[in-house]
This record gives C-alpha cells, structure tokens and sequence, in this order.
C-alpha cells in the first residue's frame, strides 16, 4: 500500500518531556568513543561526573519520539529506511543534565519515483522545562527506500551545500568500536537495523550498520576538536548528508575546510574502504 503523504504530515506527535541525567550524558559521549585516552582531559569533561559538559550534538537524541515509522499505521517500508540528513541548529549550550520537551513535526515528504524512494523531513525542537527556552532545533531528512512512486511532489528537496574542490585544510581521525553501535543505541534510538544481522539483511547490508547520528556525534567530535577548541558551547550549527552507511569497528575520517566567519565546510570517509560516508557538510562556530 502507498504512504498517504497527508497522513504523514499531520502525524499526531505529542510533546514529549525527557529528563537526562549525568549518566545520560557519559553513555552518549561513550557511545561515540569518548574517553579512549584516559590521559586527555578535554575527553575526560564528556565522560566523568566531574565538571561534566554535554557534547551539542547530544541534541539529536534529546526529546527523541523514537523509530516511529516502525508504526504499522505510518504505511513507511521501515526496515528500508535509512538516515538521509541531519542537521542541527543551536541556540543555548544543552545543560549537563536537566529536561526538556521535544516537539516534532513533519516539514515534508518528497516522492523521488518509484523504484528510487521518498524523503521524509522533520524538524524537532529542544526546549528547557524549566525556562521554556528553545536550546535547538534539530532536523532530519529520513530516505524511504521503498516507498517512492506514490503520486506525491517530487520538490524542491533542500540542495545540499556545495563542497570546495580545494584539498581539505584539516583531518581528524576516529575509530570507532566493533560495539559502538550497541552502545550508543542505549541513547534511545532502538532500531533493530543497527543490532540484529537479520533485520540488517532485510535493509540489503551484511551486519547491523552503525546509526547516522552516531556518526555524526563522531564527527561532531573532529569537529569540535579541530575548530572549537573543545569548547562544547562553540557549535552553532551543523548540517550534513549520509552517503554510504558505516560499519562499528571502522575509522571515520573528517576532512574539514575553513571557509568564512567560523564556517567550515566538512565529509568524513571510512578510512578502511575509501568511501565517503558524510558529504556536504557544513557547520558554523561562534
Ligand atoms: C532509520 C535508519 C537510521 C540510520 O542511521 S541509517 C545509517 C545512516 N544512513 C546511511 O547510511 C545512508 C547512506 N546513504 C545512502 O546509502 C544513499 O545516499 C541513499 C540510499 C540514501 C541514496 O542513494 P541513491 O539511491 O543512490 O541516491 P541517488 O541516486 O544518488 O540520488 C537520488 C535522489 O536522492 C537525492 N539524495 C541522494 N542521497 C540523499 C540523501 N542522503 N539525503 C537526501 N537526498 C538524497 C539526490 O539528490 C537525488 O535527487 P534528485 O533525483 O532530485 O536529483
């Protein structure tokens, strides 16, 4: 049966209030491999009680309503779902544990033609409960392989940043863990494409892929490290495209180019494979 892109764009979210605490914050950092080097004290602030600093791009598990496509009633192929775009827009650095409200909402949902898949956009904002400030606003575009050809618009989709054809100006390399898939889905992102071999051979891959938003915690990290100085609050924004899914246990490569006023254009690869996983990237420091 096809999607109803209407149904979809009028999904009935409800508000939904999420307390973190501390351990929270280390498990996420931890999931993205923080910590490796007991000996660097500017990892150490993510991952121990002590003067704890959340990571910004904590932001896109916070207020999360889960793998809701997987509702049978969203009509969505999900085990043919991946993660097509993320970005994230900050306005207040994220406490180190506190709660928010996450509000979503469907922007959009873009037919690419059968056979090709859909795009589903969303946007979420991250408010504080207690102040009622909006710390982010975090978005997402989600590719439904096997739902394309349903009669809706097929445009305008969001035209991704253009890269420079300059060599990178810096280069930050990761590994990630073979388990770093198991742990950073206990951030709350449960969906079974990232931990069971057989829902992993439904989506068309050879073992569970490592999640979109763990890689691009991952490059946060280079990010952060390489053009903030390590300074959590320094991120403003951060916007990219998944083009090839990671396995856990590869190494992520961030290749970053300065560009203006505290830009940076940024893609990562799998060092392993030669492949470009993160393209078009774009973040801003401030
Ligand atoms: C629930 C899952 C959670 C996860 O975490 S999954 C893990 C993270 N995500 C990934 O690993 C996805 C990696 N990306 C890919 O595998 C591929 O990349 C895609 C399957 C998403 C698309 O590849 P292809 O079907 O070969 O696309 P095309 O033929 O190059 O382009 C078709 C149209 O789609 C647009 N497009 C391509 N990639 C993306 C993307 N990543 N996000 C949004 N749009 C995309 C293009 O521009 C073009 O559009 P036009 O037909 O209008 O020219």
């Amino acid at each position: 049966m096809p999607i109803d892109p209407e149904r979809l764009l009028n999904w009935p979210f409800e508000d939904l209030e999420h307390t973190y605490t501390a351990r929270d914050t280390i498990l996420y950092a931890l999931g993205l491999g923080l910590g490796a080097d007991p000996l660097d004290e500017a990892q150490l602030r993510f991952v121990y009680e002590e003067n704890l600093a959340a990571l910004p791009t904590m932001a896109v598990v916070l207020g999360y309503p889960g793998f809701w496509v997987k509702d049978p009633a969203t009509g969505v192929d999900w085990k043919k779902v991946l993660h097509g775009e993320q970005g994230l827009e900050v306005f207040k650095p994220l406490p180190a544990e506190g709660t928010v409200i996450g509000r979503t909402r469907v922007t959009g949902i873009i037919d690419k033609g059968a056979g090709k898949g859909a795009l589903l956009l969303s946007d979420r904002d991250v408010i504080d409960k207690k102040s009622g400030d909006l710390l982010c606003r975090v978005s997402g575009t989600s590719f439904l392989r096997g739902d394309g050809g349903f009669g809706g618009s097929s445009g305008p989709a969001p035209a991704p940043h253009a890269m420079p054809e300059r060599a990178p100006d810096l280069s930050v390399s990761i590994p990630t863990l073979p388990q770093a898939a198991l742990i950073y889905r206990l951030s709350g992102d449960y969906n079974p494409l990232h931990a069971d071999p057989k829902v992993a051979a439904a989506g068309g891959f050879k073992a569970p892929i490592l999640h979109g938003l763990c890689t691009y915690g991952v490059a946060g990290r280079a990010l952060l490290q390489a053009v903030g100085g390590s300074k959590p609050e320094s991120l403003r924004r951060m916007d990219v495209r998944f083009t090839s899914p990671v396995y856990p246990g590869e190494t992520i490569v961030t290749e970053i180019w300065k560009g203006e006023g505290g830009a940076v254009s940024f893609r990562a690869k799998v060092a392993e494979r030669d492949v470009v996983v993160l393209n078009n990237g774009r973040a801003e420091f401030g």
